[in-house]
């Protein structure tokens, strides 16, 4: 491993008259860690089950290191499914050396990994427990072992992060930080899109079924202009009004909170509060990508064929 990437290119799908994907394209480069985001439904899960190839497409192509993935570079994606998919019966330990055999490791090498994953996930007091017996969170902490007993050199995770704690989201976030800085390329669905931010190179917004926006989070709000905080105590309400390029989100007494468009001008926004009296604050903050998610989702016109 160490420089392949996974590219998803022009992927289409449809279950019967229902288009779920239509032309996703994204790529998932050796290293870094991936946020594919997207409303409910919107087509994640239908991405990485075909990418993963338990699901196949109408059209388009899945390549791993610039070549159509054939089953055998398959068989070392580390995959977490969203319908998390252990054998409730089965013993934590056991299942973990099961699945890394299952993926053509020796005895020994299976132990090796299953302890290793085990003791790093703070799995070690459940080792010999039945996975139906442990709690969701820990049922997780599993299926993320799972995932990566085996050294996947590709990670795909449907929501790995939901419902752990925030101990548990610390050690995943960082298990997932580490496999990217070995080189394997990793992506992971989320709707936490605070944690998403922080922790990802890149994200890809999906939007039934298409993307709208692929890119570094930072390039990505920054591209979508950015927010202004301004206190001018003497202005009249609905002084930023009709500025051009401005949209006001929030006022908070003499604080308004205004939304530029990258054309605005934020020096004319200030000649316009300070001729009003003082202004005490006027900052700029940056937009969250839960904003520019916000707005990717709502300002796309509807797909053609979808209902309200
Ligand atoms: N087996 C199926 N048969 C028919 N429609 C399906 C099937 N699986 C998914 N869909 C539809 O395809 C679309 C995409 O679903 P998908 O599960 O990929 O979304 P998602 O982004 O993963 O959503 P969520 O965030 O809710 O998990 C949805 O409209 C869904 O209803």
């Amino acid at each position: 491993m160490g420089d392949k990437s996974l590219e998803i290119d022009g992927i289409s799908k449809r279950y019967g008259a229902k288009v779920a994907l239509d032309g996703v394209s994204f790529d998932v480069r050796a290293g870094e860690l991936f946020g594919f985001v997207g409303s409910n439904g919107a087509g994640k899960t239908t991405t990485m089950r075909i990418a993963l190839g338990v699901l196949a497409a109408d059209a388009g192509e899945v390549r791993f290191d610039g070549k159509p993935i054939t089953h055998e570079a398959r068989t070392h994606i580390g995959y977490m499914p969203e319908e998390r998919g252990l054998y409730p019966k089965m013993k934590v330990l056991d299942q973990l050396v099961y699945l890394a055999e299952l993926h053509g490791l020796s005895a020994n090498e299976a132990h090796r990994n299953a302890e290793n994953w085990i003791a790093r996930l703070g799995l070690s007091e459940r080792r010999r427990d039945e996975v139906q017996k442990l709690s969701l969170g820990n049922q997780q902490r599993v299926q993320l072992a799972a995932a990566l007993v085996h050294d996947p050199g590709v990670l795909v995770l449907d929501e790995p992060f939901s419902g752990l704690d925030p101990i548990a989201v610390d050690v995943m976030s960082a298990v997932l930080r580490e496999k990217a800085a070995t080189g394997v390329p990793v992506v992971f669905s989320s709707h936490q899109l605070d944690l998403v931010e922080r922790l990802c190179d890149r994200v890809g917004i999906i939007r039934s079924g298409r993307m709208v926006a692929t890119g570094p989070v930072a390039e990505l709000t920054g591209r979508a202009g950015s927010k202004l905080v301004v206190t001018a105590p003497s202005a009249p309400p609905g002084w930023a009004a009709a500025l051009p390029g401005v949209r006001v989100l929030e006022n908070h007494g003499p604080t308004s909170v205004l939304d530029l468009a990258p054309s605005a001008d934020d020096q004319a926004v200030l000649a316009a509060a300070l001729a009003t009296g003082p202004v005490t604050e006027f900052s700029r903050q940056r937009r969250t990508l839960t904003e520019l998610f916000r707005d990717a989702v709502a300002e796309q016109p509807r797909a053609e064929g979808e209902t309200a």
